[in-house]
C-alpha cells in the first residue's frame, strides 16, 4: 500500500486505528477452543468486527512464533484474511547484519518464501544502515523503525544525550539519520503514545513521516495528546490498540465488545481529524 493509498483510507474511514493482533492462546474465549485453529477463529472474528473502523492490522509476531509451526499457519491465514484496504504490519522488531536482515525481509515480504506478504515490518535501528537497507530492497514495502518506544526502559538508551549541550537525544539522532535512508513513502517511525510530551519535537524533525503509535488502551497513553501533536495533513498517524480491543470480553460476546472498543476509538479519531486536518 502506498503513502497516498494509506492517507486516502484514513480520510475515507475517518480513522487512523491499527488493531494489534496480539493473540494469546491462553486468553481465548473458552467456546473457541474446540475450533480446528482457535487463534485464527479468534482473529477472523476480530477482523470481521473491527474492519469498518481500522485502517491497519498489526500481528505481533512473538505471539505466533511462540506456538511453533501451528502459530505460523495461524499467522498466514490471518494475513490472508485481512481486507485489502487495510495496511498490514509485521511487528517483528528485526535487524541484523545485512545478509541476515535480507533473510528476515524475505520471510515477511516474499510470499514464495514463508507464505507471508506484509506491507511493512518493524525494525530495530541499533545495528545501523546496512542492517535496515535489505528491507528497503523490496519495492513498495515499508520499514517501521523503532525510535522512541512506549516502555519505561526507553529512557535507558533512547533518551541519552548525543551532544554536549544535551539538545539531541539518541532517538532524535536515529530519526535524523534514518530519514536519509528512505523517504516518508517507505519509512515510518515507532513512537509510543506514552511519550506525548515529545511529540511536538518529533513532528519538527519528521513533519511528513507516518508514526506508528502503540500505547493507548492498556498502557494508558492519551489519544487526545498524541493526535493534537502528531496528526498531519496526510493523517500521519497509525495509533495501535491491542489488548483493550482483543480482550474487551472473554465471553461469547468478545467480538461485539471488541467492535464497540474499536468504534469508540474511531469516533474519537474522527473528531481529531476534523479538528486538526483541514483536508478532513
Ligand atoms: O514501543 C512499542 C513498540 C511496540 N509495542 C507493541 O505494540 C503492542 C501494544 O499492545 P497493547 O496491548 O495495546 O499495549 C504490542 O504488540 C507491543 O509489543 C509497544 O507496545 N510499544
Amino acid at each position: 500500500m502506498t503513502f497516498d493509498e494509506l492517507s486516502h483510507q484514513i480520510f475515507k474511514k475517518q480513522s487512523y486505528l491499527c488493531v494489534g493482533l496480539d493473540t494469546d492462546p491462553r486468553k481465548l474465549p473458552a467456546h473457541l477452543l474446540t475450533e480446528p485453529d482457535p487463534v485464527f477463529a479468534f482473529n477472523k472474528a476480530i477482523i470481521d468486527a473491527t474492519a469498518d473502523f481500522a485502517v491497519a492490522y498489526k500481528p505481533n509476531i512473538a505471539f505466533y512464533e511462540a506456538q511453533g509451526p501451528r502459530g505460523w499457519e495461524s499467522l498466514q491465514k490471518t494475513l490472508e484474511y485481512i481486507p485489502g484496504d487495510c495496511f498490514t504490519i509485521a511487528d517483528a522488531k528485526r535487524g541484523d547484519i545485512g545478509n541476515t536482515s535480507g533473510l528476515y525481509a524475505r520471510a515477511f515480504f516474499d510470499p514464495s518464501a514463508a507464505g507471508l506478504d506484509f506491507d511493512s515490518i518493524t525494525v530495530a535501528p541499533y545495528m545501523g544502515q546496512d542492517s535496515v537497507e535489505p528491507f528497503l530492497e523490496y519495492p513498495g514495502k515499508w520499514v517501521i523503525l523503532l525510535a522512541l518506544t512506549s516502555n519505561a526502559g526507553s529512557a535507558d538508551f533512547q533518551r541519552l544525550p548525543t551532544t554536549p549541550d544535551g539538545d539531541v537525544e539518541l532517538f532524535e539522532a536515529v530519526m535524523q539519520t534514518a530519514k536519509t535512508w528512505a523517504g516518508a513513502d517507505r519509512m515510518m517511525f515507532v513512537v509510543g503514545a506514552t511519550q506525548s510530551t515529545v511529540f511536538s519535537r518529533i513532528r519538527e524533525l519528521t513533519p511528513d513521516h507516518f508514526l506508528l503509535v502503540p500505547g493507548v488502551g492498556a498502557q494508558g497513553g492519551s489519544l487526545a495528546d498524541v493526535s493534537k501533536c502528531g496528526l498531519t495533513e496526510s493523517g500521519g498517524l497509525l495509533v495501535n490498540a491491542s489488548r483493550s480491543i482483543l480482550y474487551a470480553s472473554d465471553g461469547t460476546d468478545f467480538a461485539d465488545k471488541a467492535r464497540a472498543e474499536a468504534q469508540a476509538l474511531q469516533t474519537e479519531m474522527a473528531t481529531y481529524l476534523g479538528q486538526y486536518c483541514s483536508r478532513a
